[in-house]
């Protein structure tokens, strides 16, 4: 592979380095765009997508700063990378928000919700109506703002066309995902088992509850963005990075996120990837195959070590969160999967604890 922004002498490959340049370019970088998309979503005239915006953005911020960390390998197209970042994690947090509070469970209504994210990714996509199967819909724009800036974003990219057909693929994968697991609670599981017939054939290593929890991920689309900042980058590079973060990197990255929301979903009744194993020896054995696979198949991509500290960043950005203190079956989980971990992941612990109580 002919990469050289992600060649090995350009790339931050020491765990120091990389939280250099978080705390110098990320986290500030993160809290201006934010501060921006704040004002707007106050100004949303309809109080529940007020409410919905607002609140994604609180409870979540942490997704836009952990996606953000990719925007440090290339810090010369930060300004293109972090809004686009943000913008599009925004976009699916919000939405996410508006699935789970929904009481229409209305799969046309979510599908033409995600819409815009397939819209944010396609720079010469037309504007449409997300709220056209829902009766509030006056955003006062926000929506149509979030998508102008990532295809804006997007368009500035060099090599977005390259990219462009695998962010699609994990746009739609993403978007099939929040349909499925938003419609009418007895529907939910068969709809997902259906799906997966569909694409099994293409992930023999996994189950379908991993693969589901893959398509969660947003991780896949911002590692392809940071590649489009390379200037001529080939159809058969952008296919091997997509190839190195999914499924592996991405269910990783899910699962982590639902083993530390378990209760939380075991309280109200909703799906949770983690509870489709028969004990929890099981599921942190098939976690740390994931995780194995995942740093096997980011072996293969240029400045690996990089990669490898975003798996190592994954594990102790969740295991280090407050939620997995207040369940025991989680903290001995945790416990197991933190065993003889490396020093890169301890210093990882350490900075994700400080960066929350910072924030608090
Ligand atoms: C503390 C902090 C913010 C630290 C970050 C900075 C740091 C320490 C960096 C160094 C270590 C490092 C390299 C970490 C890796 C960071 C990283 C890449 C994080 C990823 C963040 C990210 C993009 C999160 C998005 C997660 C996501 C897409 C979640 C949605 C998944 C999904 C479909 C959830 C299902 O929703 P639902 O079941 O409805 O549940 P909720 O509504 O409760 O979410």
């Amino acid at each position: 592979m002919r990469v050289t922004t992600l060649s090995s002498g350009r790339v931050p490959q020491s765990p120091l380095k990389l939280m250099h340049r978080v705390y110098k370019y990320v986290l500030p970088g993160v809290e201006k765009e934010l501060a921006l998309l704040r004002a707007r979503a106050e100004a949303i005239p309809d109080d529940e997508l007020r409410n919905q915006a607002l609140s994604s953005m609180d409870s979540k911020k942490f997704h836009c700063q952990g996606g953000a960390v990719f925007a440090i390998v290339s810090l010369e197209h930060r300004h293109i990378l972090i809004p686009l970042i943000v913008a599009l994690q925004t976009i699916s947090d919000y939405l996410d928000n508006l699935c789970d509070r929904s009481t229409s469970l209305d799969p046309d209504d979510f599908r033409q919700l995600h819409q815009s994210m397939l819209d944010a990714v396609n720079p010469a996509a037309s504007l449409q109506d997300y709220y056209l199967h829902r009766n509030e819909n006056n955003d006062g724009g926000y929506l149509h703002h979030l998508v102008l800036t990532c295809q804006r974003m997007t368009a500035s990219l060099p090599s977005y066309a390259s990219v462009k057909p695998y962010v699609t693929e994990l746009v739609v994968l993403y978007s099939d995902l929040q349909v499925y697991k938003h419609i009418r609670k007895d529907m939910r599981e068969p709809m997902l088992l259906d799906w997966w017939e569909k694409h099994k054939s293409s992930y023999p290593n996994l189950q379908w509850n991993e693969f589901a929890a893959a398509t969660g991920s947003t991780l896949g689309m911002f590692m392809l963005f940071l590649a489009a900042t390379e200037d001529k980058l080939s159809a058969s590079d952008a296919a091997a990075i997509k190839r190195g973060y999914f499924p592996h990197v991405c269910a990783q990255h899910i699962l982590l996120d639902y083993l530390i929301d378990q209760e939380e979903d075991q309280l109200g009744g909703d799906l949770n990837f983690c509870n489709y194993y028969e004990n929890d020896s099981l599921l942190v054995d098939r976690l740390g195959t994931i995780v194995a696979r995942a740093r096997e198949d980011v072996k293969l991509l240029p400045a690996s070590r990089f990669h490898r500290l975003i798996i190592e960043g994954l594990l102790a950005l969740y295991l280090s969160d407050p939620k997995v203190r207040h369940q025991p079956p989680v903290r001995g989980i945790s416990r197991k999967l933190m065993k003889n971990s490396p020093l890169t992941r301890l210093f990882f612990l350490v900075n994700s604890i400080w960066i929350r109580k910072k924030q608090a």
